[in-house]
């Protein structure tokens, strides 16, 4: 029997279980144990962190969005409010453990929320459930990265390090460089503008550093030694993020108006249904999907059954679709 499921026959017998003296001490017995697979679902030693049980959701519809933030900031609220599906929120940290998976219809698309559990600091390195949360962000088409708008930014900075040193970069294009190996003729190196912030030999030194001796480089953009590394290595994740400040039916309205105008936010309040339209249009508009409805010759379009299509498509993959 795996955990989650230890956990959920411990959870039943606890509301079968009347409360009074004589069973005072099975109670006990049994929250001291939901306590201790609780906190082993959070090792990041455990087995069960390890194989990720949970988190195996399969995709569904047409897009994903994954929530992730730090713990009690409102992501299992934000699900509820937004979908038909529950998940489990309270006051205390780590009340959700396993990916939970809503769906959002929106301009007749299927969209879906993956509810998740919250990250700290050291996620990456496997603290908490960290390290499965950020492989499924990284399956998504859109993170809401929720922070508590009572809490300043240092949740959103500790966030961004922690998914920066995954691969994961939020809101960032994914640099204008070609590059090459090769299997000989040094390395060639040219750019279409004038570079401020790498140059040549600073491009050479990083490929010896990864052994690479002969390849061929073309920026065009004046992109950073950072982001020439981000491209030798590839497998980096180029995300679109909004940044989601929860709970502003607690802060003065002019914190705000503050956080409203910062770039890539939306200001919500979960509990109140405060702004969470400007949400679902923002959150459409960072998927990216456009709508195209399909019509026979002669006929009128039927409005009712549109393709959803990401932007960037060619009319090859709409007739590739319709000859399905
Ligand atoms: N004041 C206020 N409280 C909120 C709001 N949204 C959620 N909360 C409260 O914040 C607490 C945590 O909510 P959850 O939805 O459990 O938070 P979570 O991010 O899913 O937490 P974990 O699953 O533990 O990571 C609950 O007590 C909620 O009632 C909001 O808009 N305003
Ligand atoms: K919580
Ligand atoms: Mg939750």
């Amino acid at each position: 029997m795996g955990i989650l499921e230890k956990i959920g026959e411990i959870e039943r017998e606890i509301g079968r279980t009347q409360k009074n003296k004589a069973t005072e001490y099975h109670l006990g017995l049994l929250k001291a144990k939901l306590a201790k697979y609780r906190q082993q679902l959070l090792e990041p030693t455990g087995k069960a962190g390890a194989k990720g049980e949970g988190f195996d959701v399969m995709k569904s519809g047409d897009a994903r969005v994954a929530l992730i933030g730090f713990p009690s900031v409102g992501k299992s609220t934000l699900l509820n409010t937004l979908t038909t599906t529950h998940s489990e929120s309270a006051g205390y940290e780590f009340t959700t453990l396993t990916c939970i998976p809503g769906v959002i219809e929106y301009n007749g698309a299927n969209i879906q929320l993956l509810d998740l559990p919250g990250i700290i600091e050291g996620a990456a390195q496997g603290k908490g459930r960290g390290r499965q949360v950020i492989a499924v962000a990284r399956t998504a088409d859109v993170v809401i990265m929720m922070l508590d708008a009572t809490k300043g930014e240092k949740q959103k900075e500790l966030l961004t390090m922690e998914l920066e040193s995954v691969g994961i970069r939020l809101n960032r294009r994914k640099p204008n460089i070609y590059f090459k190996p090769k299997k000989g003729g040094g390395i060639s190196f040219n750019s279409t503008l004038t570079l401020t912030k790498c140059n040549e030999k600073l491009c050479q030194m990083i490929l010896h550093e990864w052994k690479i001796f002969n390849a061929e480089i073309l920026f065009r953009d004046d992109c950073t030694s950072d982001e020439f590394v981000d491209v030798i290595l590839g497998s980096r994740v180029y995300m679109p993020c909004i940044y989601v400040y929860n709970k502003i039916d607690q802060i003065s309205i002019e914190e705000v108006d503050r956080l409203a105008r910062k770039p890539h936010s939306v200001v919500v309040s979960c509990n109140m249904n405060l702004n969470l339209d400007y949400l679902l249009s923002t959150t459409w508009e960072y998927l990216a999907l456009v709508r195209v409805y399909t019509k026979k010759r002669g006929e009128r379009p039927d409005f009712d059954d549109g393709l959803i299509l990401r932007t960037g498509c060619t009319l090859e993959h709409v007739v590739s679709i319709g000859n399905l």
